[in-house]
């Protein structure tokens, strides 16, 4: 029996979570209000927002965000001898203001404040204020905007705080995560290495290699998290029923059918397994003589937690070349070797890749970057992010044609490996998002279903480039 006092507490404590529950709620049905929320979900062709409430990019920078940069300021406070050990002894005080600063961004996220323009000098700085400047009054805000451009927005922003720290500006403050997953899935690439040792040229070991290669895209550090199953490799043909789209046969056929492709374009996405299951899958390409070359577009700075950087790909290079075990060692030697005779080759840096601009801007804003892809036979674009440049972050019907969505972006046949994280997607058969949504409604960002959707641009035999 409990005592009066007792109960009482207990009901006070109750009382006490109901008001408090109760505030919470006040406060964000003010926010709403006062920041214009639509209480829906984006319709068909409007562009991702914040601006609506049932909208993956609401709950980004309502709660994932600000919780990612909280995460952040933690790690930099934990990892500071580590930092001063590489920075140098002042990267203390450097820390104590870069800190502040992401605290100063994270509340600016929650109060939707208007984006400020970059004051500090770097490669991009220009680009990217002309940018922000081009977006109309209405798109300037966190809760407002464009999904892709804020979220663009806010990882260039960290950048730029850390670039103006003398001691900071050449930390990868995403470095130390990227390397132990890496690390962590040495065994797993052993097996993988040792099971694709002088694949023979056709049509299954080239799709087994794609998917491989699209199934990676699930380790990334932004959202999924989780690392790849230890069986991928020899189970993958599992994974087909979690394939919404699978054009891979449509792919091999581009890539045989017409003149021999000298160039194969991968923009890459995460660090890690996903690259090394890149690395696989362009070796396999110019082992089987599917192309002369492959190009890897990597991220000129810190990305989405575990995009890779020019520094990443050196660094799994190296990690690969010096490791104990001879399987990547000599893996290591042999990716060594395809870039001095430049049968692979890591692009120079590009910073339309972490800009705010979508693909179907790369014409207008990176005439270059364009041209330099339409030279290739095929454009592989990896991973969610990528997915949405492609799409512009529009909400397409489900069923729309994949090529219909590139809103002309056509440099040559353009292919996305993207397993799906976000509330975006085309080219999907009749019904399956309705029947995937009343089966789990959070079914879009859980990294559990993928496509491997191509945009085929034929090449007349005259395209060959040498
Ligand atoms: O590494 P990926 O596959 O581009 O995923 C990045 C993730 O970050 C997001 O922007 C979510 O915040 C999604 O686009 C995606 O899930």
């Amino acid at each position: 029996m409990q005592s009066d006092a007792s109960s009482r507490t207990e009901l006070t404590d109750a009382t006490i979570a109901d008001s408090e529950a109760t505030i919470e709620q006040l406060k964000e049905l003010r926010f709403n209000e006062k920041n214009l929320i639509i209480y829906s979900a984006p319709g068909i062709n409007d562009e991702l927002s914040a601006r609506y409430l049932r909208s993956f990019a609401f709950v980004t920078f309502k709660r994932r965000s600000p919780g990612f940069i909280g995460d952040l300021i933690t790690v930099l406070q934990n990892r500071e001898p580590e930092i001063i050990e590489e920075c140098g002894d002042y990267a203390h005080f450097d820390l104590k203001r870069t800190i502040w600063s992401l605290e100063l961004l994270r509340k600016e996220m929650l109060n939707n404040d208007e984006f400020q323009i970059f004051r500090v000098k770097a490669p991009d700085t220009e680009s990217w204020n002309a940018f922000l400047l081009g977006l109309t009054e209405d798109r300037r805000q966190w809760f407002s905007a464009v999904w892709l451009h804020a979220e663009c927005y806010m990882y260039r922003r960290i950048w730029s705080i850390f670039q103006r720290s003398d001691t900071l500006a050449n930390y990868d403050y995403f470095g130390e995560q990227k390397t132990s997953a890496a690390r962590s899935l040495t065994p797993l690439m052993r097996d993988i290495l040792e099971a694709t040792r002088k694949l023979p040229r056709s049509q299954e070991n080239f799709q087994h290699l794609l998917k491989l290669s699209a199934w990676a895209n699930r380790c990334d550090l932004s959202i999924t998290t989780e690392g790849p199953d230890a069986e991928i490799f020899h189970r993958i043909a599992e994974y087909d029923a979690d394939l919404l789209a699978d054009q891979s046969a449509d792919i091999w056929k581009d890539l045989t059918e017409a003149c021999e492709p000298v160039y194969v374009d991968i923009v890459c996405d995460n660090a890690g397994f996903e690259l090394f299951a890149d690395l696989l899958l362009a070796e396999y390409i110019v082992e089987s003589g599917l192309a002369r070359r492959v190009r890897f577009h990597a991220k000129a700075i810190p990305w989405f937690v575990s995009d890779v950087t020019h520094q990443d790909f050196h660094w799994m290079l190296n990690y690969f070349r010096k490791h104990d075990l001879p399987e990547l060692r000599a893996f290591g030697r042999k990716i060594r070797g395809y870039l001095r005779d430049r049968s692979f080759i890591l692009c120079d840096k590009s910073y339309f890749w972490t800009s705010g601009h979508d693909c179907s801007q790369m014409k207008r804003v990176q005439p270059c970057l364009y041209v330099y892809i339409s030279d290739s036979a095929l454009a592989i674009f990896k991973g969610d992010l990528n997915y949405r440049k492609l799409l512009g972050d529009i909400n397409y019907k489900s069923t729309a044609p994949f090529a219909d969505c590139l809103r002309g972006f056509q440099p040559t046949s353009v292919c996305a490996l993207r397993v799906i994280k976000s509330d975006i997607y085309c080219g999907l058969p009749v019904c399956a998002v309705e029947w995937l949504t009343e089966d789990n409604p959070e079914w879009m960002t859980a990294g559990k279903k993928a496509v491997i959707q191509v945009a085929i641009k034929h090449r007349l035999s005259s395209d060959t480039v040498v």
